[in-house]
């Protein structure tokens, strides 16, 4: 046995692999294209249901087990439907292929990475600027500096965002986009670093309480709040300092030159964080993929007013997939309500319930409808 005759074969196997994804994916863009004249929808998940009972079987002559065939293919057909939608939206708003976009930090930090997925599915290459806090990243797009900015509204370990919610509240520009990226929190340090003798962590105050569980082992530890993640890194790696650390991505520690010494800081297991994408005009969002409708509106304090406006989307068939609330700066004790609601702006259904929205509330505005990127996965039934 020839070991590196072994490796041979195995690296010939992955390149085959690699050329048929690659053949895959271009044949689901023209599953797209035929979609795009048919108006059919982007995924069907019958069809998907079908492919994976036919591949588990299939894997299981060669002695592949389900849930390895299962969890595969679930992660190359997200990639399709996420292609395609990309895709079609891209016909829809013919645009440059060059795009400026601000995020929060430098290069390496979570809004970094997630700008740079996002951009790449839709074959853009960016412009990059990044910005020292979330107010600036909105600023450059209203003052066109940039034509995206990107921000994180919501995780799943420290919930919503609330910076960024009242950010919105204020601005002309419109989500034109969302992204959910996993954020893996690391504990970086130079190469080689002593864990023992770390005395201070550098991180942003976000990813703080993200990841409070795992940051009360230690003792005696200073913790330093960081602009952005980016920051924390820059910190350890330009303090050439043993004793210093920083919480932040094992891509972003890549680009810094630090190791990961510790991984899945999160407090959840899933630690997911939602970024939304916004421009200074809307973009429309083509039938065929799934698209997502944000507003924001204040109903007064009268008894049961939220109520009725929640019974309006009931009534008209749409489907709320998120409700939260922020204070309203000047108006003490009153709230705004921001709603995702799962349906397209133009549809007959949203449009019914806006006019219905408009003479019950103090205050109604769409602050963007966009296609929705989250995937669940196809379970084999
Ligand atoms: C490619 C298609 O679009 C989607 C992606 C699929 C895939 O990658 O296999 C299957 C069904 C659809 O959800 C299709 O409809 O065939």
């Amino acid at each position: 046995m020839d070991l590196n005759k072994i490796r041979t074969d195995i690296n010939q196997v992955d390149s085959d692999l690699l050329a048929l994804l690659a053949r895959r994916r271009q044949l689901t863009l023209n599953v797209a294209r035929s979609k795009e004249i048919d108006l059919k929808p982007v995924r069907d998940q019958e069809r998907e249901q079908q492919l994976l009972e036919k591949l588990v079987a299939l894997g299981k002559e060669q002695g592949l087990d389900a849930q390895y065939v299962v969890r595969l293919f679930q992660t190359i057909i997200e990639d399709s439907v996420l292609r395609q939608q990309a895709w079609l939206q891209g016909r829809q708003n013919t645009s440059q292929d060059l795009v400026r976009v601000a995020y929060l930090g430098a290069r390496g930090s979570y809004s970094h990475i997630a700008a740079q997925g996002y951009f790449a599915r839709r074959d853009k290459s960016i412009v990059e600027l990044g910005c020292p806090d979330f107010h600036e990243v909105v600023q450059a797009v209203e003052q066109g500096n940039a034509d995206y900015g990107i921000l994180p509204i919501e995780n799943t370990s420290s919930g919503s965002i609330n910076e960024v919610y009242d950010l919105l509240q204020q601005t002309h520009l419109q989500i034109v986009g969302e992204t959910t990226e996993t954020i893996g929190h690391c504990l970086l340090t130079l190469p080689g670093a002593d864990l023992e003798a770390i005395d201070t962590i550098y991180a942003h105050p976000q990813v703080i309480s993200q990841c409070s569980n795992h940051l009360r082992g230690y003792s005696g530890v200073k913790l330093e709040y960081c602009a952005s993640s980016a920051h924390a890194m820059a910190q350890v790696a330009n303090s050439q300092d043993p004793t210093k650390a920083a919480i932040a991505s094992k891509a972003g520690g890549d680009l810094y030159g630090l190791e990961v010494r510790r991984a899945k800081l999160a407090n959840q297991a899933e630690n997911e964080s939602r970024f939304i994408l916004v421009a200074r005009k809307a973009k429309e969002v083509p039938v065929q993929v799934p698209a997502k409708t944000t507003l924001i509106m204040a109903t007064g304090q009268r008894a049961g007013a939220l109520v009725d406006a929640l019974l309006v989307l009931k009534n008209n068939g749409l489907i709320m997939s998120k409700l939260t609330s922020r204070p309203i700066p000047g108006n003490p004790w009153e709230e705004m309500f921001y709603l995702d609601v799962e349906a397209n702006l133009s549809s007959e259904a949203m449009q019914q319930a806006l006019s219905e929205l408009v003479p019950i509330t103090r205050f109604v505005k769409v602050l963007g409808c966009y296609q929705s990127e989250r995937i669940l996965p196809t379970e084999l039934e």
